[in-house]
């Protein structure tokens, strides 16, 4: 059974006297463990689609589920507990806190789940022990993003949810990390979903799912990607 069903989803924003549809009718699912990208040009409604399957936005129309859970019928409070439990949140510009070391930063998100795994094996997960004791301002943007990883990554969640994650890195180290998402959805089984604008991703994912205007363009299943440490951007 897939893990994520998305069903006739709409979104529609009022501003003023204007209404805007960034979403519009939108299905596609997702089978577990499957590394997903969602790809479409800026306005496509990426991130829209990102924040609705991480509980940050509510749709105007439609049906989300994620795994046995339809969290379009929930309220602000399961709302609030599922993107505490369920989903490790991956954003391109890391979000740390500048004042705590890469460990505490990590280990500060495990003891707010339900379910963690320790800070430490999540922080050896991304090859960053020996940088436990770093403050934020001390890494660099690759190792960044890896503390960052490890902190979605510690909640043990079945979904991890990567808005722009390479965005801010040059491409070697974009494809370490992209190589380091992808690994995991295949040893931890779980369900990675990265939106980009960058189409050179596309080949490397189980699974693209194409926006373009608030609508659905195009679902391509890639039987065989290609190895992340080959994409070229
Ligand atoms: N809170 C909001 N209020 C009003 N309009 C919004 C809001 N959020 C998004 N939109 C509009 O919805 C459309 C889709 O936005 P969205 O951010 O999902 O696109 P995107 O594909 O992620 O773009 P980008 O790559 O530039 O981040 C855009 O036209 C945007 O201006």
């Amino acid at each position: 059974m897939e893990f994520i069903k998305f069903s006739d989803v709409t979104r529609t924003y009022v501003s003023g006297d204007s209404e805007i549809k960034a979403l519009d009718n939108v299905s596609f699912d997702i089978q577990e463990g499957k590394f997903t990208v969602i790809l479409g040009p800026s306005g496509s409604g990426k991130s829209t689609t990102l924040n609705l399957l991480g509980g940050m936005d509510k749709v105007s129309d439609g049906t989300i589920r994620v795994g046995d859970k339809v969290i379009t019928s929930f309220n602000d409070e399961e709302l609030t507990l599922y993107r505490r439990n369920d989903i490790g949140f991956v954003f391109q510009f890391y979000n740390l806190i500048p004042n705590l070391t890469a460990y505490e930063n990590v280990d500060i998100s495990s003891r707010l789940s339900k379910s963690p795994i320790s800070a430490e094996k999540a922080l050896e997960a991304v090859g960053l022990m020996q940088r436990k004791n770093n403050f934020p301002s001390q890494l660099s943007g690759g190792e960044l993003q890896r503390v960052s990883i490890a902190r979605a990554l510690c909640k043990n969640p079945k979904l991890m949810l990567c808005d722009e994650p390479t965005g801010a890195l040059d491409s070697e180290t974009g494809r370490k990390i992209l190589t380091l998402l992808y690994s995991m959805s295949k040893e931890y089984n779980n369900t990675v979903i990265v939106v980009t604008h960058n189409a050179a991703i596309a080949p490397a994912a189980d699974r693209v799912i194409k926006l373009k205007d608030g609508k659905l363009d195009e679902i391509i299943d890639n039987k065989n990607p290609i190895s992340m440490g080959k994409v070229v951007w």
